[in-house]
């Protein structure tokens, strides 16, 4: 059994998670992308380039003069050169997206800067019929007791993580796939659940601000949103501040335009929904909602290796609400341990109160107590990845 500091995931093993996303998940990815856009020639090369590199080569540098490149030759050092399957998986993966915005020229200069690779995909859900469902449900939330409005808008943002579309890349386009033998309610499958602190500290709390780092846009981000209104609207929060990605990452996470676009969504739709929808733009135009999208937020390093300015910002949370998986991966680790390891020690160095939100997509676990993990193991589920299991930890 791995000891209590860990061994990093690397990809190598066949079969493995890790291996499967980059054997399969993302040449679909590179797929879909240039299924998506009418790319000239030139970028259809970059992206045969990376699809054959990633399968058969070793990593490559970015080219000289790329946006970022000393940065990432830094955190580079080690993985360049050897295969993509040798290297750690958290590394591999944030460099294969930065590696495809390179390939689809969105760093520019040219006519494709800033284009996102993934909007048509993030833009598709933004605009399908769960989202209208998921929009009007909150006409309902609204007629609730304030403790019930509470635990759902919790619930509402804590699966709203499940709708990854990387995650529907592998396991099939609706994302339930995955989920085959499990039954009962999402709710039902909350392996650890700390909320009943999390609200008796924001209670505690006085003049509170609450940070959201963002996960993914559209049917997550909508009740990340949600929630940051609730907690505004009903006192709990004075102030709130919203991390996003400073450029599409991921495949779905959120970046600045994809809150944009989502409270243009609600506020095109009726009720309850158009309502939150206003008093969040009041909300951002007043200064009341801060919007930030700093660069460590598409790094390929744990949050303990955060940097000074990030951590002088953090340390301003009443509480910070951490969303998602990979950044539950980065949180305490991308390391196989014991699932037992307590999530409050691996996260002591985090500077504020911290609530993990997070849908488990991959094989790290932690913070789960013995009995649970005993019946997960019991299940005969690959409990790790299917997205059917969730957390609330919180660390105060
Ligand atoms: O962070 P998210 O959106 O919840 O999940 C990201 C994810 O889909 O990608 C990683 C593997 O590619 C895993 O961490 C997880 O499966």
């Amino acid at each position: 059994m791995a000891e209590a500091s860990g061994v990093p995931v690397i990809v190598s093993e066949p079969g493995s998670f890790a291996w499967t996303v980059l054997a399969e998940r993302h040449p679909a990815l590179i797929r879909q992308v240039r299924d998506a856009f009418p790319y000239p020639p030139e970028r259809q090369l970059a992206l045969d380039a990376l699809q054959e590199e990633t399968a058969h080569g070793v990593v490559e540098p970015l080219p000289a003069g790329a946006v970022g490149g000393g940065q990432w030759a830094e955190w580079g050092r080690g993985h360049v050169g050897r295969s993509w399957f040798e290297v750690p998986f958290l590394w591999a993966e944030s460099y294969f997206y930065r590696r495809l915005l390179e390939a689809v020229g969105y760093f520019g200069p040219g006519p494709w800067q800033g284009v996102d690779p993934f909007a048509p995909f993030k833009r598709a859900e933004l605009n399908g019929p769960e989202v209208e469902g998921e929009l009007a449900a909150l006409d309902e939330v609204a007629g609730l007791p304030r403790e019930a409005q509470d635990q759902a808008l919790l619930a509402g943002s804590l699966w709203g993580n499940r709708a990854d579309l990387g995650f529907r890349i592998s396991a099939g386009e609706s994302g339930e796939s995955g989920t085959s033998g499990t039954s009962g309610t999402a709710e039902s499958h909350v392996i650890a659940d700390d909320s009943a602190p999390f609200w008796r500290h924001l209670a505690d709390s006085a003049a509170a601000t609450v940070y959201l780092v963002a996960d993914n846009a559209g049917r997550e981000l909508i009740p990340d949103l949600v929630l940051l209104d609730h907690l505004l609207c009903t006192g709990r929060a004075d102030r709130a501040v919203l991390h996003v990605k400073p450029y599409p990452y991921y495949v779905s996470d959120a970046t600045t335009a994809d809150v944009v676009d989502c409270l243009r969504r609600m506020a095109q739709a009726p009720g309850r929904a158009r309502e939150i929808a206003h008093r969040l733009w009041s909300a951002l135009t007043a200064g009341r909602l801060a919007v930030r999208a700093h660069p460590f937020s598409c790094a390929p390093l744990p949050y303990a290796d955060m940097p000074g300015d990030l951590r002088a910002d953090l340390a301003h949370a009443t509480v910070a609400v951490v969303k998602g998986d990979l950044n539950y991966r980065r949180l305490v680790g991308d390391r196989r341990r014991p699932p037992t390891t307590p999530f409050g020690g691996l996260t002591s160095y985090f500077p504020s109160p911290l609530l993990a939100l997070r849908t488990l997509k991959c094989d790290v676990a932690v913070g789960l107590a013995p009995p649970t993990l005993a019946a997960l193991e019991n299940t005969g589920e690959p409990w790790r990845t299917t997205g059917s299991y969730a957390v609330i930890h919180f660390r105060p």
